[in-house]
Parts: C-alpha cells; sequence; structure tokens
C-alpha cells in the first residue's frame, strides 16, 4: 500500500473534481453558527489559499451583513470563484450579481425547488409554471455573470422525468454549472449515482455544464453519496469545512478530500485541495462558530491519529501503516499520537519512558508499569506529568526499608479524623492506628508510632501535578533531624495517601542518611 497517492501522475481534465465550499453559506444556517464580518472574511482568505475552487461566501438577499462579507470576499479573493446564493426570484438574482461583481471570477448560485411536495407546499407553483421560473431566472443571472449554477433544491425527491425538463431548460437558459441537491439525505449512494447518470444520458444539452453534489447527512451518508454522484459522472462536490450545515449537515469537506486522494487506487479522481491545510481549517471553522469538532470525527478530530490501545501502539512503533491509512502529515498534524490510558500495553509505555528521556531497569520497568496500570484505572486521562511523578517515586522508592502497604481514613465534620496504616517496615508488615486534628495529621501520627522518630515535619505542601478533579496531587514533605533536612515529593489522585507516601520518602531518606539501622521501636 502506498499512502497518499496524491493526484495521479496522469491526472486527465475529465478526472478532476472542482472543490465548491460552502462553509459560509450553508454551514452558517445551522443553529448558533452564525460568524461575524471579520470572522468571515478569514475564513474565505484560508479557503482561497488552501485551494477550494469555488467559495460560496453567502446569501447576499438575507441581510446587509450577508451582502457586504460577500462583497468583501468577492474583493478579496485571489484565486477562488466567488459565489453568492439567491432564489429564483429577481430581486435575489440582481442582489447576488451586485455582491459578487467586484470578484475577478464571481458566481451566482439560483435555486428553484423542484419535487413534488416543495412545489405543493413551499412554491404553491406548478411544475410548468417553475419551468417558466427557472428559464426567466436563470437568463436574468446570466446576463449578469458568465458563471451560474442551477441547484435543483429536492431533486433526490423529483420524479426524474420533470427533473430531466428542469435540468435542459437551465442549460438551455445559460447554466454551467447543475447542482442536484440530496436536499434533505434522503438517497443512498447507488440511487444517487444512478440519477446523475440517468440525467446525463437524458438530457440532450447535458455536456454544456458541469453537474455537481451537494449532500446533507441526515442518513450519515454525505460522503459517501458526493462520492457516487462523482462516479455517476458529477464533477463539482459541495461541501463544508467539518461538515457543517442546516441540520445534520454537509458533506466534510476534509473527509472528501482525503477519500479522493487516498484511494486513488480505486477512484481516478483529484482535485486542487491543498490538504495539510485542512486541520487549521476545521480549528478556524471551529473556532468562528463555537461548533466543537466531535473526538472521533473523520480526517480533523482529535482522534483521528491518536492510538490508546496497546495492539495498536505497538503495531504503530513496529510501523504506522499497520494503523493509519494516511500520515497525520497529509493533514496537517504534526504527528500520531500514542495516548498513554489503561489500554496501553508495555511497549508504548516504554515508549514514553524513552521520550521523556528515562531509561529503566527491566524489573524497574516492571514495577512502574504496574504502577501505571493501577493509577488509569482510577485516572481517566493520564498525561506526561502523571508518568514522570510515578517513575520518579518508582526510582526513589526502590531502596526504601519503610513502605506504604495500605491506608484507611475516616474523615469529615464530625471528628477526630481517624487513621489505619499498614506498612511494611524491613519486609516486616505493622498495623497502627491514630487519631489527629484533620486528616493529614491523623495519618502523621499514625507513622510516628509505627516507625517511632525524632525529626520534626518543617513543611508541608499540596499542589495537583494536572487539570481536573481526578488530578493527582503531589505533596512535598520536609523533615529535619539532628541539624539534616530531607525533602520527598510524592503524587496520587488520592491526597492523603500521597502525603503518607511523601512523609515517609522523606523519613527513609532521614533513616539512609544516618547510616544506621532503624529505631530499636521500629526495627523490633
Ligand atoms: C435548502 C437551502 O439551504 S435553501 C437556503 C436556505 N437559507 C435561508 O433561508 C437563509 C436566508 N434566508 C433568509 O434570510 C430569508 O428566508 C429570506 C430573506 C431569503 C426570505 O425571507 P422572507 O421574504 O421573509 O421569506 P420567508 O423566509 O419567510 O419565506 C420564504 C419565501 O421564499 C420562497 N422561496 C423559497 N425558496 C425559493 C426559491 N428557491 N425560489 C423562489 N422562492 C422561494 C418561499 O416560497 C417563501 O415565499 P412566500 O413568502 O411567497 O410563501
Ligand atoms: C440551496 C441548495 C443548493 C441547498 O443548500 C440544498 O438544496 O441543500
Ligand atoms: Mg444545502
Amino acid at each position: 500500500m502506498t499512502l497518499i497517492p496524491m493526484t495521479p501522475a496522469n491526472k486527465s481534465d475529465k478526472d478532476r473534481v472542482v472543490i465548491f465550499d460552502t462553509t459560509l453559506r450553508d454551514g452558517e444556517q445551522c443553529p448558533g453558527a452564525t460568524m461575524t464580518f471579520e470572522e468571515k472574511i478569514e475564513v474565505a482568505e484560508m479557503l482561497d489559499d488552501m485551494g477550494v475552487d469555488i467559495i460560496e461566501a453567502g446569501f447576499p438577499i438575507a441581510s446587509v451583513g450577508d451582502f457586504e462579507a460577500v462583497a468583501e470576499i468577492a474583493r478579496n479573493a485571489r484565486n477562488a470563484v466567488i459565489a453568492g446564493l439567491a432564489r429564483a426570484i429577481p430581486g435575489d438574482i440582481a442582489r447576488a450579481g451586485e455582491a459578487v461583481r467586484h470578484a475577478r471570477r464571481g458566481r451566482i448560485h439560483t435555486f428553484v425547488s423542484t419535487s413534488p411536495i416543495h412545489l405543493a407546499h413551499q412554491m404553491r407553483k406548478s411544475e410548468a409554471e417553475v419551468l417558466e421560473i427557472i428559464t426567466a431566472t436563470v437568463k436574468q443571472a446570466r446576463n449578469l455573470v458568465e458563471d451560474v449554477e442551477w441547484s435543483a433544491m429536492d431533486a433526490t425527491r423529483t420524479s426524474i422525468d420533470y427533473l430531466c425538463k428542469c435540468v435542459e431548460a437551465a442549460i438551455a437558459a445559460g447554466a454551467t454549472t447543475i447542482n442536484l441537491p440530496d436536499t434533505v439525505g434522503y438517497a443512498v449512494p447507488d440511487e444517487y449515482r444512478r440519477m446523475f447518470k440517468t440525467i446525463r444520458e437524458r438530457v440532450p444539452n447535458a455536456d454544456k455544464a458541469i453537474f455537481s453534489v451537494h449532500c446533507h447527512d441526515d442518513l450519515g451518508l454525505a460522503v459517501a453519496n458526493s462520492l457516487a454522484g462523482v462516479e455517476g459522472g458529477a464533477r463539482q462536490v459541495e461541501s463544508t469545512i467539518n461538515g457543517i450545515g442546516e441540520r445534520a449537515g454537509n458533506a466534510a469537506l476534509e473527509e472528501v478530500v482525503m477519500a479522493i486522494k487516498t484511494r486513488g487506487d480505486v477512484m481516478p479522481y483529484w482535485c486542487n485541495v491543498e490538504s495539510t491545510m485542512l486541520t487549521r481549517a476545521s480549528k478556524m471553522v471551529s473556532a468562528a462558530t463555537s461548533f466543537p469538532v466531535q473526538y472521533n470525527k473523520a480526517i480533523v478530530g482529535r482522534n483521528a491519529f491518536a492510538h490508546e490501545s496497546g495492539i495498536h501502539q505497538d503495531g504503530m512503533l513496529k510501523n504506522a501503516q499497520t494503523y493509519e491509512i494516511m500520515t497525520p502529515e497529509s493533514v496537517g498534524v504534526k504527528q500520531t499520537s500514542l495516548v498513554m490510558g489503561k489500554h496501553s500495553g508495555r511497549h508504548a509505555f516504554q515508549h514514553k519512558l524513552e521520550e521523556l528521556g528515562y531509561k529503566l531497569a527491566e524489573n524497574q520497568l516492571q514495577d512502574a508499569f504496574v504502577r501505571f496500570k493501577a493509577l488509569a484505572d482510577r485516572k481517566k486521562d493520564i498525561y506526561d506529568e502523571d508518568i514522570i511523578a510515578l517513575v520518579d517515586e518508582e526510582m526513589a522508592a526502590s531502596h526504601d526499608r519503610i513502605k506504604l502497604s495500605s491506608l484507611t481514613v475516616i474523615a469529615g465534620t464530625h471528628g477526630p479524623q481517624r487513621a489505619t496504616m499498614k506498612l511494611t517496615v524491613n519486609g516486616q508488615t505493622r498495623i497502627e492506628e491514630a487519631e489527629g486534628n484533620g486528616p493529614v495529621d491523623a495519618v502523621f501520627n499514625c507513622i510516628k508510632r509505627l516507625v517511632p522518630h525524632e525529626a520534626k515535619l518543617e513543611l508541608y505542601q499540596v499542589h495537583a501535578v494536572t487539570q481536573g478533579t481526578d488530578a493527582q496531587a503531589e505533596v512535598s514533605v520536609r523533615l529535619s533531624q539532628d541539624g539534616r533536612a530531607m525533602t520527598s515529593k510524592a503524587a496520587d489522585p488520592d491526597t492523603l495517601v500521597a502525603s503518607a507516601k511523601a512523609y515517609l520518602g522523606a523519613l527513609n531518606k532521614i533513616v539512609m542518611k544516618h547510616q544506621r539501622d532503624l529505631p530499636a521501636a521500629a526495627a523490633s
């Protein structure tokens, strides 16, 4: 398998798919996605840089703001054709013409319903009346600009005979692009493919226009239908960044582009979009619309190049093609991420440690891995800092003579707080209970009973290693005895366990430093 065949070497014009972006029009139509004038200008600039062929910048009759945004985008565009949408109404068409007239290449995109349900209830017009409207409005648009797109709203629920008549009339009146939208996301791929094939075979002047797909995702089929339409002869794909759009959204531009680029082995098509800009585009549109991108979204979701399970991580470390069909770089992601979690295995854990600069002996690695799994069972997100804390503690504790086996603390509004602790001291197990003025005090009193010592507590500090309520607490404890101070740190999602470990860490250091046996009571 070759990754990213990109544009086939023998690309031919007949296989070129023109990418039409409607993020600023259909994308903005979804509830809550409204963008400001400045945001629209910024998004349009990015789409232009990315090599999108046509940018549908808005619906100029909809508002003064929309008109001004379309006009400004038209003035600024360097490469892309700038389209403005218009109903089959003279005032809409005139306004769209006015908005795109400053573009180096402007397009009026006019549409009218063709399905029986739309004709009866939305338009309240007969088929014959709509045919006349198509001819008149496309001609009007064509008098304003060279480039006219005509769309049959609800094409997929329209009788094929009537659709053929409408398409023929639109082309005869001067439409250069014919868009047959699946407005309500009703079609299935083979049906949509056949519709294009039939229309292109039956309409006598079909070769005078480019056919276009425009799919909605109500059944989750928008991208599949778009590609099927291309198989049926369409050569323009209308889509939006992140798939935003009316109801369940439109076909996602990034998915269409990457399907075409990745599966060049089964589809001869190519397009001009610079795929390495897709992630940036996704982030920009998400920020402008305040629409989050779902984590598992194809191509641009944060998990699209992330692997947590041990078997996949192992495969990825051996050869990235085992679990990735495209490189992260090809869509503008720096690198694959191997996310450490409870499904991770030893290979990935060791790799992570090496990345963090650790080289552990086999037994240390094994111990650290066991503790990592235990932590991952309790904590949702494991960050690098968690692993660093865990390994540092593991290394520091490897020579300890006093080790924490278990701890239970009863705390709450009704004191005194009580701690029960089990320690291993020089290999022997000891259990004690103690009360305290607060849970930490109870824990430390327990240690003093289990391992009597003279050391004084000089510092006790807690901070969170990472964010969130399940973050590990990192506790620092400093003890001093005979003029020597020893500090130790420990981390655990439970602050009291971290406190006990940090105290014991400092105590162990004191025991070692003094190069002498444990106090008699502890050692006995
Ligand atoms: C499938 C799609 O995405 S279509 C695009 C949808 N996008 C939008 O609607 C966003 C922008 N829309 C708007 O700002 C407003 O709806 C406007 C400015 C276009 C029209 O507003 P209003 O004049 O108040 O009309 P309203 O939206 O209430 O009703 C739509 C009218 O347009 C008519 N209409 C709908 N589509 C078309 C069309 N393609 N051609 C001609 N008339 C149409 C409807 O029949 C209705 O007409 P009626 O008043 O004679 O019944
Ligand atoms: C205006 C048209 C092209 C549309 O958005 C649709 O039919 O979904
Ligand atoms: Mg639409």
